[in-house]
């Protein structure tokens, strides 16, 4: 099974300003809300490509109330979630269609209480088998303890599943001592992990064979519009990005994150898994919002993607 866990959700409100300028009035042109949080849109991705998630939340206030329901009627996810005593954020994307520029405002999300946290974790562990795949991804909320993504990793590697981790700062530092058996940071979250500036390929592919030295079993780097870099021990892959109608770039790296894992858990090669993680996050781009893509559109996408081998 596919558990992707989400201990600090959000209520994405997109809003498109063009010509959005700080320290002016700004008019909203559209406006849209996305039930959302990194974990809970690798859900949705996957199960657009028809694989069933549990997808596990901390939620709670009217916000969380209303997540959960919508979460309880989509086909292929079954949510679980543990109620928090605080209220679910809720995070702005200012979509500036003129400059082509994405502005994200994330609140911190509510203090959650060590009980709470203690009870997501249970719920996840009692139902853990050798094999399963667990997708720990996102910031975590006030107060958490910064070792949670290692804690919950080792746990999770001692059940026998598998765990990616998608997340930044201290939190995928001290992650990556579990020895997660994939990360995908972009270049800026690697060059924060690797603590140093990243100027190329090469420096990029270097930081990530080091993390592979340390453990982590494959290390995907994400690009953005320069597309992405694979590396596991099978073989190192390179791919650009399509070339698509850009809207929202929100929730790029979390349908890349979910091709991935989907693709694992269909034991997929290391090229295949490559290629539908860039035909899924440019499909994923073409969209408003952090809404997940259709599936045809992967399809279409998917036999446009060209990969190479690094030597
Ligand atoms: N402008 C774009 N055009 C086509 N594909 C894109 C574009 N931006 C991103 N992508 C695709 O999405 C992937 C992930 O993007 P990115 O590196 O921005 O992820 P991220 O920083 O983790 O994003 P987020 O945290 O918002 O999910 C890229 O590797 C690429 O394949
Ligand atoms: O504040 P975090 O947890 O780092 O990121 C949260 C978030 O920006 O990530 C998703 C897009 O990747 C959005 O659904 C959500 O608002």
């Amino acid at each position: 099974m596919l558990y992707t866990v989400t201990v600090n959700p959000a209520l994405d409100k997109t809003v498109e300003i063009p010509n959005f300028s700080v320290g002016e009035v700004n008019r909203i042109q559209t406006m849209r809300a996305d039930v959302g949080g990194k974990g809970i849109n690798v859900s949705k991705c996957i199960a657009v490509l028809g694989g069933d998630t549990t997808a596990l939340a901390l939620l709670g206030g009217s916000v969380g109330k209303g997540m959960l329901a919508f979460l309880q009627q989509q086909p292929h996810i079954e949510p679980l979630s543990i109620e928090t005593a605080g209220q679910t954020r809720t995070n702005l994307k200012i979509i500036d269609s003129v400059r082509g520029v994405n502005t994200d405002i994330n609140e911190p999300g509510p203090a959650v209480s060590g009980r709470e946290f203690a009870d997501l974790q249970n719920l996840l562990l009692e139902r853990l088998q050798p094999g399963d795949i667990v997708v720990l991804a996102g910031s975590l909320p006030t107060e958490a303890p910064v070792s949670l993504y290692r804690d919950w990793a080792v746990r999770c590697k001692q059940e026998g599943a598998q765990v990616f981790l998608d997340a930044d700062g201290e939190p995928l530092k001290l992650g990556v001592e579990a020895k997660p058996d994939l990360i995908k940071p972009n270049k800026e979250e690697l060059e924060a992990l690797v603590g140093t500036h990243l100027l190329g390929e090469k420096d990029i592919l270097r930081a990530a064979r080091m993390l592979m030295k340390h453990g982590v079993g494959r290390v995907v780097v994400s690009l953005g519009s320069d597309g992405a870099l694979f590396c596991s021990s099978e073989s190192t892959l390179r791919a650009s990005a399509l070339q698509v109608p850009v809207k929202s770039t929100v929730g790029a790296g979390d349908s890349m994150v979910a091709a991935l894992a989907y693709g694992s858990m269909q034991r997929m090669s290391w090229e295949e898994q490559a290629k539908l993680s860039v035909a899924f996050s440019a499909a994923s781009v073409m969209c408003d919002g952090t809404q997940a893509p259709e599936l045809k559109t992967v399809k279409k996408l998917y036999k446009k993607v060209v990969i190479t081998e690094v030597a």
